[in-house]
């Protein structure tokens, strides 16, 4: 059973196969509920909201958070849903929309026995990987925030090289071939840059979700007293592609960016009109 508030993605859930509900309180007799939303706000309006899931809940029931938010939202969230009877995994997921599809995420999981034990079928359905990483809420959430630190480096800085090749006169899709074999590639390079070289901004994870990601990351650094100076300047590229109106675009998009400052021509059907 699915629950979505968009009757597209209802609809390509029952296209699936499954049976889905438009609000989450119609959940409530299920036992194990998985909440993938975009961020904090979204998790709390699904479970706590009008018509939020958690009151109709057996006592005993299992959450499985998976939306990427700030460890200490995790947290609270545990105890929280734990002053209601319900067990929580803060079980964030990483491997895009590839690997959501096919059921080979990475989870990055923590919460106590009894929770793991009551997840474990639906983990098995998701993920090739679930790490265990600790017995209560905020583990998992904090592993997460050290990959969305990586990955949005990565992403943001595969843009600018990709760039700075394309600056130089080299062909996109030989730099792709050579760095691909290099000690410069990295996962997101590999990922991204394929979108880029096809002009296919269709998100399979969007500019703006980057923008949330890394600014968990500087909060979170902040509070910390932690500087994260890379993360930040890769923060402040993914603002201004949002700025310029590509937020909702997958988050290659980034390279835009370098498109409007340098007049650099992205592979054919990318060139962004406003750019050169
Ligand atoms: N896209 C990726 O590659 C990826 C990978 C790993 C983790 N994540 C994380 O997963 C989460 C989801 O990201 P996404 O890219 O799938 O976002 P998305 O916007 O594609 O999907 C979120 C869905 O939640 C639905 N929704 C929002 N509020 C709702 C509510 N109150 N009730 C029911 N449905 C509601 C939206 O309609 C939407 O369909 C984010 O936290 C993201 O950071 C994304
Ligand atoms: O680890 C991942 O899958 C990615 O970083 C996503 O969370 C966002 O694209």
């Amino acid at each position: 059973m699915g629950c979505d508030i968009i009757e597209q993605a209802r609809q390509a859930f029952e296209a699936g196969g499954g049976r889905s509900v438009a609000l989450p309180s119609d959940l409530a007799d299920c036992h194990v509920v998985v909440v993938l939303v975009v961020n904090a706000q979204q998790v709390e309006s699904v479970l706590f909201g009008e018509q939020g899931l958690a009151r109709h809940l057996t006592p005993g029931s299992l959450v499985i958070q998976c939306a990427t938010v700030a460890p200490a939202f995790a947290r609270e969230l545990g105890e929280r849903l734990g002053s209601l009877g319900l067990a929580m995994l803060d079980a964030p997921v990483s491997g895009g929309a590839a690997k959501a599809r096919s059921g080979e995420l990475s989870v990055m999981a923590s919460g106590d026995a009894g929770a793991f034990e009551k997840a474990e079928p639906v983990l098995d359905a998701m993920a090739a990987t679930v790490y265990r990483l600790g017995d209560s809420a905020g583990v998992g959430s904090s592993m997460k925030l050290v990959n969305q630190l990586l990955a949005g480096v990565h992403i943001a800085t595969a843009a600018e090289a990709m760039a700075l090749g394309i600056r130089l006169g080299l062909d996109p899709e030989t730099v792709y071939e050579v760095i691909t074999h290099s000690a410069g590639n990295s996962w997101m390079f590999e990922n991204r840059v394929p979108h880029i070289l096809k002009g296919d901004y269709t998100p399979l994870s969007a500019v703006d979700i980057f923008v949330k990601d890394l600014n968990l990351v500087h909060e979170t650094g902040r509070d910390l007293a932690l500087p994260t100076p890379v993360a930040s300047s890769a923060l402040q590229q993914f603002t201004a592609a949002r700025g310029a109106g590509f937020g909702r675009e997958d988050d290659a998009a980034v390279i835009k960016v370098y498109q409007r400052l340098s007049g650099i021509d992205l592979p054919a059907a990318a060139n962004d009109p406003e750019g050169a």
